[in-house]
């Protein structure tokens, strides 16, 4: 049914899957050969769906862990990033793997690798499922890239439009009439 609302899709299912094995094979190694055993930090809501795709191809021993901020509201960037939930580990001397549905002006990972930087952590990375890099007001880039995406706000896979779509398993881009 909300699959109705959409216009056309970017990423089917299976792609993203396929470059979820990719990336975990890409993040897997690196960790294997620094030998750390890294927090993966889910920002919530949006990291959800990609979270799990992720974690359960890695080999490597790792803990898992939430923390909610928030800098949207509808599609506008608001600016300043809030911290709604932290997490529950602590992250002091430790390595930091952020998992983010999109990175888009740049603000929320910058804000947020500060935080991490400010709590003592040793490395800090970050896998994005999609990256816009034509919206960047920031200069900050993620470790590890799933797909680069046009400057289209894009829904599903965990990505909202006013906390809906998120359960879609593909990543599109919605009708023109639904944001009205
Ligand atoms: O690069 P930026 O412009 O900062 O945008 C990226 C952030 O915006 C979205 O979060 P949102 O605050 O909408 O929370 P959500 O994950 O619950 O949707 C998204 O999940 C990223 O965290
Ligand atoms: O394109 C987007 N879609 C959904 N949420 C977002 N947060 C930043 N950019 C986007």
């Amino acid at each position: 049914m909300i699959a109705q609302d959409i216009e056309k899709v970017l990423l089917s299912e299976e792609e993203i899957e396929n470059r979820c094995v990719e990336l975990a094979h890409q993040i897997e190694a690196d960790y294997k050969e620094s030998g750390d055993t890294p927090i993966i930090v889910g920002l919530l809501k949006g990291s959800v769906p990609f979270m799990a795709e992720l974690i359960k191809r890695f080999e490597f021993p790792c803990e898992i862990d939430f923390m909610s901020v928030s800098s949207y509201d509808g599609t506008e960037s608001i600016g300043d990033v809030r911290i709604l939930k932290d997490m529950d580990l602590s992250c002091k001397n430790r390595s930091i793997l952020v998992v983010e549905d999109i990175i888009d002006t740049g603000r929320t990972l910058v804000e947020v690798k500060k935080m991490f930087k400010n709590k003592g952590c040793l490395d800090v990375r970050c896998v994005t499922l999609l990256d816009k890099p034509s919206r960047r007001v920031c200069e900050i880039e993620a470790d590890y890239v799933g797909f680069e995406v046009p400057n289209e706000f894009v829904v599903g896979y965990g990505l909202d439009y006013n906390q809906k779509y998120r359960n879609l398993p593909f990543i599109g881009v919605l009708k023109p009439e639904i944001y009205q």
